[in-house]
């Protein structure tokens, strides 16, 4: 079984070394022939205007709805969650070309920019109660999207319960937003499980992929997401990862 990361920018590598992690073959897909032969596809998190223009130039549009209507599984993380939405908002003048097949609406900046980027302990249960171990997993949201709404095909498998006040870009009055979602073959993520040491999310695609998923429904996605009530004590926010630490040690020490 071989699974592809779209390799057009962005962060492909660490999706790749992942999946090696879990004794799967990674291919990385920068043209539409290296599709074939593949049994499911991670589109990485980026920068999704960018990775549009690019897989136009590269003729991947085509090849890449083909691979998805054909029921094989795709994986997008935060750009490429952009990418597979049907509808989204806040995107650049002039527009951006979407794969499209997630029936939600997705805004493509809603955590605002780079400096807005954070990490939170996620409550993740329809995950947890797949793959096992803690109802959370860390999740590192970059210059983030959110869904604002999905259809009625759709698993919600993670949800965001907003801080008073956070700046958001739009629907201010909003108390939670979608982070994760399952539609048949598709699985979509707003933040990059890739950077952190929890497997558990590719697992999960994994398992999609291996079972050739076509439109299973994720058992128990349905009202066992976390609800705002459950703020303060499992969605407090996080530190900066070690390695973020330790690099800035090091230059601090470097000079
Ligand atoms: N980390 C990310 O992938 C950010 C996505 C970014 N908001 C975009 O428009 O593509």
């Amino acid at each position: 079984m071989a699974v592809g990361v779209l390799a057009l920018q962005g962060s492909f590598n660490e999706h790749i070394a992942c999946l090696r992690k879990l004794g799967v073959d990674a291919v990385e897909v920068r043209k539409p022939e290296q599709l074939a032969g593949l049994s499911g596809l991670i589109i990485p998190g980026g920068e999704s205007t960018t990775m549009a223009k690019l897989a136009e130039k590269n003729k991947l549009f085509p090849a890449l709805r083909e691979f998805g209507r054909s029921g094989k599984p795709i994986w997008g993380t935060c750009a490429g969650l952009i990418f597979l939405a049907d509808r989204a908002s806040g995107v650049k003048a002039g527009g951006q070309e979407l794969l499209g097949g997630l029936d939600c609406s997705v805004h493509r900046n809603f955590f605002g920019s780079q400096l807005n980027s954070f990490e939170v302990e996620l409550p993740v249960p329809a995950l947890a109660s797949q793959e096992g171990g803690s109802t959370t997993c860390r999740a590192v949201f970059i210059r983030a999207p959110a869904i604002f709404d999905v259809g009625p095909s759709v698993d919600v498998l993670a949800e965001y319960p907003l801080a008073p006040g956070q700046a958001v870009e739009e629907g201010g009055s909003k108390k939670k937003v979608i982070v994760a979602v399952k539609q048949n073959n598709m699985l979509a993520t707003a933040f990059h499980p890739e950077l952190t040491s929890d497997l558990r999310w590719h697992s999960f695609f994994l398992k999609m992929v291996s079972n050739g998923e076509k439109g299973a429904r994720v058992p128990g996605a349905e009202g066992i997401v976390a609800t705002p009530a459950d703020l303060p004590q499992s969605l407090s926010q996080v530190g900066d990862m070690p390695v973020f630490k330790e690099a800035s040690y090091f230059s601090l020490e470097q000079q």
